[in-house]
């Protein structure tokens, strides 16, 4: 089975210039097929507050009002999308920018609105995932940069948390590939103490990650990261890991995900 590789950066990352060069020069370098997701929530988060329109996150997930929605859409399948393509085209890596909604790669349900009414909130499963076409893009040459928004049948723009994309990407891929996946954030991996970037848990499975959330070690965004990270492992992604952006290429850094 062929090797593809699914990358996935967040926020912090994408909100630094000189960190987002970096990866993309480290991105752009990797052979093979390649998949690229990326976040962007703190754009979008200052963007709404230019406009006057107040943030709510709720388990990591952002309320989707009818304010918020162009928001979402403007910055993460507009302005981030498209700096990342074209800078990844400036490297001599053929991207191509898309969302779920273009060639309906992903077809996503809104979320119900009890208990919390999220709005305009998406969510999917790996088979909701059109495996066939993006196969066809990616034999083509071209590697897929995916923003954080997808569609419902109805034709319905919906905002979709980028670690879940990530996560049923790699799991509808691995049924045609030898998939790895890997989240990008600006810390050395998941750390035992927060404030000792030299604290990395080299290794995550169910079994510490319950611990490790009983304990408060882990939370914030770090849990719904984990939460998709095991739903990948357990369902045919063969390596996943979450590591410093910087560290892409150390085989060794991070903390990998077991079953
Ligand atoms: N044990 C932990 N180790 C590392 N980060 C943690 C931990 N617990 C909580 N976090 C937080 O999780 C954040 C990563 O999740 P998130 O903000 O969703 O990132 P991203 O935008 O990169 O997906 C980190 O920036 C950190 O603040
Ligand atoms: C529904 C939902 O929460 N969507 C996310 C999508 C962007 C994202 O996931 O960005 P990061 O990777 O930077 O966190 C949001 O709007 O924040």
């Amino acid at each position: 089975m062929q090797s593809l590789t699914v990358i996935k950066i967040g926020g912090n990352i994408v909100d630094d210039e000189s960190s987002l060069q970096a990866f993309l020069d480290t991105y752009a370098s990797i052979e093979g097929p390649k998949v690229l997701v990326h976040g962007g929530g703190k754009l979008a988060t200052r963007m709404a507050t230019q406009l006057g329109i107040e943030t709510q996150m709720v388990n990591g997930r952002r309320i989707t009002d009818e304010a918020m929605l162009p928001i979402a859409v403007m910055v993460y399948a507009g302005l981030i999308n498209k700096q990342i393509t074209a800078q990844l085209q400036s490297r001599g890596c053929d991207a191509i920018g898309i969302s779920g909604a273009d060639a309906k790669l992903i077809q996503s349900h809104k979320r119900p609105t009890e208990p919390i009414d999220y709005g305009y909130v998406g969510d999917f499963k790996a088979s909701d995932v059109n495996v066939v076409r993006l196969k066809q893009l990616v034999e083509i040459g071209l590697s897929p940069v995916f923003s954080a928004i997808t569609a419902d049948k109805e034709g319905q723009l919906l905002n979709t948390n980028a670690d879940t994309i990530a996560s049923n990407l790699a799991v509808a891929l691995a049924t045609e590939y030898k998939v790895a996946l890997i989240y990008c954030f600006e810390r050395k991996g998941v750390l035992q103490d927060i404030n000792n970037e030299d604290s990395v848990i080299s290794t995550i499975n169910r079994e510490n990650f319950t611990q490790l959330k009983e304990q408060g070690v882990i939370a914030d965004g770090m849990l719904p990261k984990i939460e998709n990270a095991l739903a990948a492992i357990d369902q045919g992604v063969d390596k996943v890991c979450i590591k410093k952006a910087e560290d892409l290429l150390e085989a060794e850094a991070g903390t990998t995900i077991q079953r």
